[in-house]
């Protein structure tokens, strides 16, 4: 290999200063001082006069704005970084060798210039005015543009550096760049992690092709995972999710996707390691291949945990009786409807409390509101699990039996109004002595037509219940009147 470069420069030598330039600056504890390390390394090893970084701020067609931010300078005396006509200085694009410069740097080549061997123009006077002789430059290219440039000045010497020196210059931007990038990317992990916190919410990104899961470290640390575990496995990720949502989750990955259809969302429950359960809102995007097949999904994770629950809970109180905490009249219809959608034998019992008024009259409110509770309580302990319990308002009960047998309804109807009238209610008072109250309800039933839809048939059914509590409340209350037990004779 040769090791003398042009007009003697020990090339040789420059490639050991790279090397253990580089090795230093892998012990620096900034960016900024590796990279001061490594122009240190270049301007000693090459007797250069300054090894300089200037980025570039701005190219435009007659223009070039660049801030001159690295300097390794021999000597104080030829140090230019702290000089105002180097802080952001633009320079026009008129010197035809100057703008070729420019516009070769964009694509990433590197030049070598003797100063002397310039044509004159503006590029050679500025050149002079700086006192260099000779200079070599290279691009530092980022994400393939170009994002400044290495240069390094030699005020004594015009001699040549060489497709050797340039080699070498190149291989110190590629170092460079890499010290650069990776403090962008430091930076914007921590930006990352912040806004996160701030706004609650993880990042991720599958690949739709290979199943490759990447989740930013908030995800790995709501999952339950250590802020240091490095890879959860898209596979774990899915075993967190209950068996419903994880079909959904799923079915919705496989629908098919265009770049008009590119935004994605659903709620998902995920279950940590730790066993807790949380809401996610999973927002996304598709990305795409050229050919338009949608490649990634890339999106954020809110924690809506505390949203569910109070939605859960405004739900609750919709469907249900504050009083007596069983279903209300919404809350009865919706379950009546799904649960009449998957049994198809199903009986109606409307119950409505005898002389209820009285009790409030001669009690007061408060006994009366008690007394229903406990009514309710009794009526609960004589039903069965998939049996619906609801109060439709005032001292008014309803309940959809699972039950089709016409003797099995009545004999558990029976049992109910037995339940009211059996024995009395007792209710403790704080200021007088308890109470002990007998009631009695009456008892309306209708068997649920099953071949029509849910819907039709509940309201129907709800109907000739009522019927049937209107006969049994006007021939002599505390008893149980069945409208018709089959459906099909009520016409006739
Ligand atoms: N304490 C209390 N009373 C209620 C509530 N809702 C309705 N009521 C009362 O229930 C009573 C119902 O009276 P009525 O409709 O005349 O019926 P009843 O006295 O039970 O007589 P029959 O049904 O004909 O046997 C009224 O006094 C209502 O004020 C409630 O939430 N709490």
């Amino acid at each position: 290999m040769t090791s003398v470069g042009f007009n003697g420069r020990d090339i040789n030598g420059l490639w050991q200063a790279l090397a253990q330039g580089a090795e230093r600056a892998m012990t620096a504890s900034s960016w900024t001082e590796s990279i001061q390390t490594l122009l240190a390394s270049l301007g000693q090893a090459g007797g250069a006069s300054r090894v300089w970084i200037f980025q570039l701020i701005e190219l435009s067609q007659d223009t070039i704005l660049q801030d001159y931010i690295f300097e390794w300078a021999s000597d104080a005396a030829v140090s230019q970084l702290v000089r105002p006509n180097f802080r952001f200085f633009e320079t026009a694009l008129d010197d035809p060798v100057f703008r070729q410069i420019v516009e070769a740097r964009q694509l990433g080549q590197g030049h070598t210039l003797i100063v002397d061997e310039l044509p004159d123009g503006a590029l050679k006077r500025n050149l002079q005015t700086q006192r260099i002789l000779s200079m070599a430059t290279v691009p530092i290219m980022l994400h393939g543009r170009c994002w400044g440039t290495l240069g390094i000045d030699d005020c004594q010497h015009g001699d040549d550096w060489g497709e050797h020196g340039l080699a070498v210059l190149r291989v110190t931007a590629e170092l460079i760049a890499g010290y650069i990038y990776r403090s962008m990317l430091d930076s914007r992990s921590r930006q990352l992690e912040l806004f996160q916190r701030v706004a609650d919410c993880a990042v991720w990104e599958l690949s739709l092709q290979t199943g490759e899961f990447w989740c930013s470290r908030a995800m790995r640390l709501l999952l339950g995972y250590p802020a240091s575990y490095p890879h959860v496995p898209w596979r774990r990720l899915l075993k967190s999710l209950p068996d419903d949502d994880r079909r959904e989750l799923l079915r919705k990955l496989r629908e098919p996707r265009s770049r008009e259809s590119a935004q994605w969302r659903m709620d998902v429950r995920v279950r940590s390691i730790k066993g807790t359960s949380k809401w996610y809102e999973l927002v996304g995007e598709f990305e795409f291949s050229e050919e338009g097949s949608a490649t990634h999904l890339v999106g954020l994770a809110l924690d809506i945990t505390e949203r569910k629950v109070h939605e859960q809970e405004t739900q609750e109180a919709a469907f249900h009786d504050p009083l007596t905490q069983v279903l209300n009249r919404r809350g009865f219809e919706q379950r009546a409807v799904e649960s009449l959608a998957q049994q198809s034998k199903q009986a109606l019992l409307v119950l409505d409390l005898d002389y209820f008024k009285r009790v409030n009259d001669a009690h007061g409110h408060p006994v009366g509101d008690q007394v229903l509770v406990l009514v309710t309580q009794r009526l609960r302990q004589q039903l069965r699990g998939q049996d619906i319990l609801a109060r439709m308002g005032g001292e008014e009960f309803v309940i959809l039996l699972g039950l089709g047998a016409p003797k099995e309804v009545l004999a558990v109807a029976e049992r109910l109004r037995l339940s009211i009238a059996d024995w009395p209610f007792t209710i403790e008072s704080e200021t007088s002595t308890s109470l002990a109250l007998s009631l009695t309800v009456s008892v309306g039933v209708a068997m649920l037509d099953t071949t029509l839809a849910p819907s039709l048939a509940l309201s129907r059914g709800i109907a000739r219940a009522d019927k049937a509590l209107y006969q049994s409340k006007h021939t002599g209350r505390n008893q149980v009147y069945v409208s018709q037990l089959m459906p099909e004779k009520e016409s006739s």
